[in-house]
C-alpha cells in the first residue's frame, strides 16, 4: 500500500516484445566512442597495468560483491556496453551545449532509449540500468520514479487500472507536483486548493496566491502531460489537508497547456550541463476542474455527496512516494561517490609530482600519505554506502510487504532510516565529489575531468526529496528501542561501558568498533534528551527547538552507527573469491576508524574512549591505508564502470590521461577558430588604440 515502486533488482517485467538482443563482449577499454584507430592504440597501452598487478584479490569476484550477484554484474555490463556503443548516447559534448540544445538532446536520448527498450524487450531491471547509464537527468526519471509510484501507492485498484497502462506505454507523461514557491519542506503548509463541487462531481484545483505556484517539479516545465498534484482538500467547507490528485496539464494532441493552466520552466540551474537537462517547472491553476475520481483515493475518499472518509491507515502513507525515492537515492549515493573515487584513484596513480631531484621518476601522488588519508576513506565510504543501500532496499521491501498486510509497526523505523540515510549519504557524497576534484589538482577543475558536472548534477540531492537538515531532525521523534534503535535497550550498559582497546590492532576487532559507536550514539541521544527537558521548562517543543543543533549531531551519530553495523554484518557473511573478504574487512575498518577519527570530539566528550584509544585508532588507520594502497586501482576497477559512464579523461581505464586531456582541449568551441570571435570588435581596437597612444609618446 505504501509502496511507491517495485523493487527493480528482482523485477523481470518486460516492456513490449522484440526478436533480438544485443551481445557485446568487448573489455571496458574498448568502449570509447572514438575512431577505431584510437581504440586500437588504447588497447595496446595500459598505464595502470603495474597498479593492477599489485592487487591482492580477485577483481572479478569483487565485482560480484559490489554488484550484489553474478547476474547483476552481467546485466549491468550488458547495459553499460549497450549505452557506450550507441552514438545517440554520446555525452562528452554535454557541457558545451546551450540549454535548449541540451534539453532537446535529453528528449532525443529518452525517445531513443525507449525505442531500444522496446526493440530489445528489456526487463524493468535492464531498462532502469540503461536509464542510469544514459546518465542524463530528464522527465523520464520523474515519470517512472515518482508519478508511477504515486499512483501505485496512493491510487485505488480501479485508478491503477486506468492510469498505469497509459503511463507504462508513455501515452501520458507524468510528474510529481508537490513543492510550491512558498513551501517545500513543510508539506502541510502547501496552499494549492482542491475544492469539491458536489453540483458537478468535480474538484476545482486552484492556486490562490503567487506562493502557491508549484515550483521545482522535474519534467513539469516542458515535457509532462499530467501531474500528481498535492493540494489541500476542501469539502463541505472543511479543509482536510494535503491529498494527491491526477491532473492533466497539456493537450495530448499538440502539447499546449489546457485552459486555466499556466506553466513553464523555472530557469537555468547550477553548473554547465548537469541538472539543466531537466525541465524543472512552474505551474499555476486558475479554477481547473477535474473529475472526482482523479483524487487518489486509496488512503481517503470523497463520496459523491462530498463526505470525506479516511481509511483506517496512518496518514503518513501519503508520503510513501518520497520514502520510496529516498531509499533509491541512498543506493544512488554509492554510485555517484564511486564514480568520483574511481576518477581520483586512477588519476592519482598516473599523476606524478616531486620526489626526484636528479631527473629520475617522480612520485605518484597516490603514494603521498596525505592523498591516501583524503582518498581512501572516500573509497571505503563508497563500499559502505553500497552495502547499507542494499540493506535499506531490503528494509523498504519488508515494510512494504507488511503494509500490504495492514501491519504498520515498522513504518516509523523505515521512515527514520530512509530519511537519515538519505541525508547522511548525500551530504557525504556531495562533499566527497568536491574533495575528489581537489585531489585531482588543476585538471580536476576542467569539465573534461567529469568532476565539475558530477558535482553540479549531484549536489541538489542534499535538498530534493527533503532538505537534509529537515530529514535528520525527523530522527529525533519515535525513539522506541526496536530495529536499528535496539541498541538503546542496552542503555544501562552503554552509558557506563569503557572501551577495552589497548593497542592499535585491538581496533580491528569489530566488537570494539561496534561498542564504541553504539555508546557514542546512545550517549549523545541521552544528552540531548536531558538537555531538552532542562531547556523546556514549559513545553518539549521549545526544548527541541533550542537543542536542535545537538539533535542533528546525535542523528548523524545514529546513522553512522547503522552504516558501520551493516558493513560489519556484510563482512561477516560468506564472501567468495580470493582476498575479497579481506579487502572488504580492511575497507570496513577504514570507514569506521575514519569516522571515529573525524568525530573524535564526540567519542571523547561522551567518555566512550580515552584520548590514548583515539590516538591508537588513528595509528591503525595509517596501517590500513598502507594495506589499501596496492589494491586501490583494482578496488575501483571492481565498480566495473565503462569510460563512457565515467565521462572523465582523468579516470580512463587505461590511464592514458595526457593525450586525452590534450585532445579534449581542442574540441572546445573556442578553438574552432584560431582568431576568436570578438577580436575585430574588441581586442584589435584596444591593441591598436594603445599602440597609437604609445607611438604618440
Ligand atoms: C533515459 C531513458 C529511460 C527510458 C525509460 C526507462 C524505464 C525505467 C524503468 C525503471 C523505473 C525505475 C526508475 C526509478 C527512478 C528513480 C529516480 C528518482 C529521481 C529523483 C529525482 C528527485 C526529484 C525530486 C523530487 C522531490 O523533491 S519531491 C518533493 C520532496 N519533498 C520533501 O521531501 C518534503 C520534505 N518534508 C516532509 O517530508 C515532511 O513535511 C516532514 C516529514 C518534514 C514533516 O511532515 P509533517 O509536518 O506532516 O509531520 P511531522 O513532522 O509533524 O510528523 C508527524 C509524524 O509523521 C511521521 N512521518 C513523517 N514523514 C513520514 C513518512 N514519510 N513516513 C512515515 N512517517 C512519517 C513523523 O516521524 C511523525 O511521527 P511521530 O508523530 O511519531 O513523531
Ligand atoms: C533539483 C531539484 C529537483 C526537485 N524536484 C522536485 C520535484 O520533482 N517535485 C517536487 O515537488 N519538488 C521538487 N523539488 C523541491 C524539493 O523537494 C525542495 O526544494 C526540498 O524539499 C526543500 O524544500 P525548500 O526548497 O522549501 O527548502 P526550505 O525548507 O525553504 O529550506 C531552506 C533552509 O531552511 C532550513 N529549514 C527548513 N525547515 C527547517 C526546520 N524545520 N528546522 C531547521 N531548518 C529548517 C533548511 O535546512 C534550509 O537550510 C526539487 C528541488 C530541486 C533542487
Amino acid at each position: 500500500m505504501w509502496r511507491g515502486g517495485s523493487n527493480t533488482r528482482t523485477c523481470k517485467r518486460r516492456f513490449f516484445s522484440s526478436p533480438t538482443r544485443s551481445r557485446h563482449h568487448r573489455p571496458p577499454y574498448m568502449l570509447h566512442s572514438r575512431g577505431s584507430q584510437h581504440l586500437k592504440a588504447m588497447a595496446e597501452v595500459d598505464h595502470l597495468a603495474a597498479e593492477r598487478a599489485t592487487a591482492r584479490f580477485d577483481v572479478e569476484e569483487m565485482k560480484v560483491a559490489w554488484a550484489g550477484s553474478r547476474h547483476a554484474v552481467h546485466v549491468a555490463d550488458r547495459m553499460a556496453r549497450l549505452v557506450a556503443s550507441d552514438p545517440v548516447f554520446r555525452k562528452d559534448n554535454r557541457t558545451m551545449l546551450s540549454r535548449k540544445e541540451l534539453f532537446k538532446d535529453t528528449l532525443r536520448k529518452a525517445a531513443h532509449a525507449w525505442k531500444r527498450i522496446v526493440e530489445l524487450r528489456l526487463t524493468e531491471e535492464e531498462a532502469d540500468l540503461l536509464r542510469q547509464y544514459v546518465d542524463q537527468p530528464g522527465y523520464v526519471d520523474l515519470h517512472w520514479g515518482m508519478f508511477v509510484p504515486a499512483i501505485k501507492g496512493q491510487g485505488t485498484e480501479e485508478q491503477q487500472h486506468k492510469w498505469l497502462p497509459l503511463a507504462y506505454k508513455f501515452q501520458i507523461i507524468g510528474c510529481y507536483a508537490q513543492t510550491e514557491l512558498g513551501h517545500g519542506s513543510n508539506v502541510q503548509g502547501l496552499e494549492t486548493t482542491a475544492t469539491f463541487d458536489p453540483k458537478t462531481d468535480e474538484f476545482v484545483i486552484h492556486s490562490p496566491t503567487l506562493t502557491s505556484s508549484k515550483w521545482w517539479p522535474g519534467g513539469l516545465g516542458k515535457a509532462s502531460t499530467h501531474a500528481v498534484v498535492y493540494a489541500r482538500l476542501i469539502t463541505e467547507g472543511k479543509d482536510y489537508g494535503i491529498h494527491g490528485f491526477i491532473v492533466q496539464l497539456r493537450s495530448l494532441e499538440d502539447h499546449s497547456p489546457l485552459p486555466g493552466v499556466t506553466l513553464g520552466d523555472i530557469g537555468g540551474k547550477f553548473g554547465s550541463g548537469a541538472y539543466n537537462s531537466m525541465d524543472n517547472g512552474v505551474l499555476r491553476f486558475d479554477h481547473v476542474r477535474i473529475p472526482r475520481d482523479q483524487m487518489l483515493m486509496r488512503l481517503s475518499q470523497v463520496t459523491r455527496e462530498g463526505k470525506y472518509v479516511h481509511s483506517n491507515v496512518p496518514k503518513q502513507l501519503l508520503y510513501g512516494t518520497m520514502v520510496y525515492v529516498r531509499q533509491s537515492i541512498v543506493a544512488d549515493a554509492s554510485k555517484a561517490l564511486s564514480r568520483a573515487v574511481c576518477i581520483a584513484v586512477r588519476y592519482s596513480a598516473v599523476r606524478k609530482q616531486f620526489g626526484s631531484q636528479d631527473g629520475g621518476p617522480e612520485t605518484q601522488v597516490l603514494n603521498y600519505k596525505t592523498q591516501q588519508s583524503r582518498l581512501f576513506p572516500l573509497l571505503a565510504s563508497a563500499y559502505a554506502f553500497r552495502f547499507v543501500g542494499d540493506w535499506l532496499n531490503w528494509l523498504y521491501t519488508d515494510v512494504t510487504q507488511k503494509l500490504e498486510a495492514k501491519d504498520f509497526s515498522t513504518l516509523q523505523e523505515a521512515h527514520a532510516c530512509t530519511a537519515g540515510l538519505k541525508a547522511v549519504t548525500t551530504s557525504v557524497t556531495a562533499d566527497a565529489i568536491e574533495e575528489c576534484r581537489k585531489l585531482c589538482g588543476g585538471h580536476g577543475y576542467l569539465n573534461s575531468s567529469g568532476l565539475p558536472e558530477l558535482f553540479a548534477v549531484y549536489v541538489p540531492a542534499c535538498t530534493y526529496e527533503g532538505d537534509n537538515v529537515v530529514l535528520l531532525l525527523q530522527l529525533a521523534s519515535g525513539k522506541q528501542p526496536v530495529g536499528t534503535m535496539a541498541y538503546m535497550g542496552k542503555v544501562q550498559y552503554l552509558m557506563q561501558c569503557k572501551s577495552a582497546v589497548s593497542s592499535a590492532e585491538d581496533w580491528l576487532n569489530p566488537d570494539a568498533i561496534q561498542e564504541a559507536f553504539e555508546a557514542r550514539a546512545l550517549r549523545m541521544a541521552v544528552n540531548c534528551a536531558q538537555n531538552i527537558s532542562q531547556a523546556a521548562s514549559q513545553e518539549e517543543a521549545a526544548g527541541f527547538y533550542e537543542r536542535s543543533p545537538d539533535l542533528l549531531e546525535a542523528a548523524v551519530a545514529h546513522i553512522q552507527l547503522i552504516i558501520v553495523t551493516k558493513f560489519i554484518e556484510k563482512v561477516h557473511q560468506e564472501i567468495p573469491g580470493h582476498g575479497v573478504k579481506e579487502q572488504l574487512q580492511a575497507l570496513c575498518n577504514v570507514y569506521a576508524l575514519y569516522i571515529l577519527h573525524k568525530h573524535l570530539g564526540d567519542f571523547l566528550a561522551t567518555g566512550c574512549i580515552t584520548p590514548r584509544q583515539g590516538a591508537l585508532a588513528n595509528e591503525q588507520l595509517g596501517k590500513l591505508y598502507a594495506q589499501v594502497r596496492p589494491n586501490a586501482v583494482a578496488l575501483v576497477d571492481a565498480f566495473n564502470y565503462t569510460d563512457h559512464y565515467l565521462g572523465s579523461v582523468l579516470g580512463r581505464y587505461d590511464g592514458d590521461v595526457y593525450p586525452a586531456l590534450y585532445e579534449e582541449a581542442w574540441k572546445d568551441p573556442l578553438n574552432e577558430t584560431v582568431v576568436p570571435e570578438g577580436y575585430h570588435e574588441y581586442l584589435r581596437p584596444l591593441i591598436k588604440q594603445q599602440q597609437l597612444k604609445l607611438s604618440r609618446l
